[in-house]
């Protein structure tokens, strides 16, 4: 085995969450040199904050694992796949955030509605390689229909690699991923949804749906409009900003969002349905 030091070059810099998760690239900004498209590179080093007098210091990992901070199944609430029961694996850290609540002000992501930090949700935890990480997946599905699972996150492809896509196939599933589209897509996905950021620099520009949070400052969604994507859907920011009494009020977002489809309907609505229906 080919044993790769990672060197992120944001090492020193403390607003990166390297401490998080294990992965071959910075979490926060990710660049590093580590790539993970097999066994033979694994990362085994990470880089430390510089010691004193300049020199860079590693430790030592055993190959890396996968770090995931839950494993739920239900069904897909948002976009073109709504309602199809999935197994969601949502893998820990991303790049355009560290999770942090302190560090949400000055993340590219500033709206993220999520806990990706860690590894201590339902089903969540630290696999030892791809063979245990799908078998935690596959062991959420009931028998019959047709396997699919969702990895999401966090960035899913800070660590789905081809060897952890091969493992899902070999068990039978259908792979989807939700992805900022920062990073290169690996082959093998089935079912690729993007949800690009405001001031991120998009690189996955085709796939098979993308969906905008909306509205989002900067990001105009008639920019979007000529890459290659099946569906467009424009996803209201969960702003919870409710506008008049009751449970039928409609958020800001949401309006915004209904009338933009109206008035361009290149684009589709896509709510977030799990969080009506109370399911995860
Ligand atoms: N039910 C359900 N559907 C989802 N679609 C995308 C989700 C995500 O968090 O990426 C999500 C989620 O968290 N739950
Ligand atoms: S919304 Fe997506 S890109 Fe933004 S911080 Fe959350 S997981 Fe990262
Ligand atoms: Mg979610």
């Amino acid at each position: 085995m080919i044993v790769r030091l990672a060197a992120w070059p944001c090492a020193t810099s403390r607003e990166c969450a390297h401490d998080l998760i294990d992965a071959p690239r910075c979490p926060t900004t990710s660049r590093g040199e580590g790539s993970r498209s097999g066994e033979s590179d694994r990362v085994l080093a990470v880089s430390r904050p510089l010691a004193p007098g300049g020199a860079r210091r590693y430790t030592l990992r055993p190959a890396m694992a996968y770090s995931v901070k839950e494993i739920f199944y239900t069904l897909q609430g948002e976009g073109a796949r709504a309602g199809r029961p999935a197994v969601f694996c949502r893998f820990a850290g991303c790049n355009l955030w560290t999770g942090r609540e302190q560090d949400r002000a000055r993340a590219v992501c500033q709206f993220c509605d999520t806990d990706f930090v860690g590894i201590d949700g339902v089903g969540g935890g630290r696999f030892a390689d791809a063979d245990a990480l799908a078998d935690a997946v596959a062991s959420k599905w009931p028998g019959g229909g047709a396997p699919y699972v969702v990895c999401t996150g966090g960035e899913p492809l800070l660590q789905l690699d081809a060897a952890a896509i091969g493992a899902l196939h070999a068990r039978g599933f259908e792979i989807a991923i939700e992805t900022n589209g920062t990073i290169e897509v690996p082959p093998g996905i089935d079912w690729i949804c993007v949800s690009p950021k405001a001031g991120s620099e998009l690189v996955v520009r085709e796939g098979h749906e993308l969906k905008l949070v909306f509205p989002q400052e900067g990001l105009d969604p008639a920019s979007l409009e000529s890459l290659r994507f099946e569906h467009f859907y424009l996803q209201p920011m969960d702003d919870r900003t409710l506008v008049g009494p009751g449970a039928r009020s409609t958020s800001t977002s949401t309006k915004r969002a209904i009338e933009h489809c109206l008035a361009h309907p290149r684009w589709s609505l896509s709510l977030q349905t799990h969080k009506l229906l109370g399911i995860p």
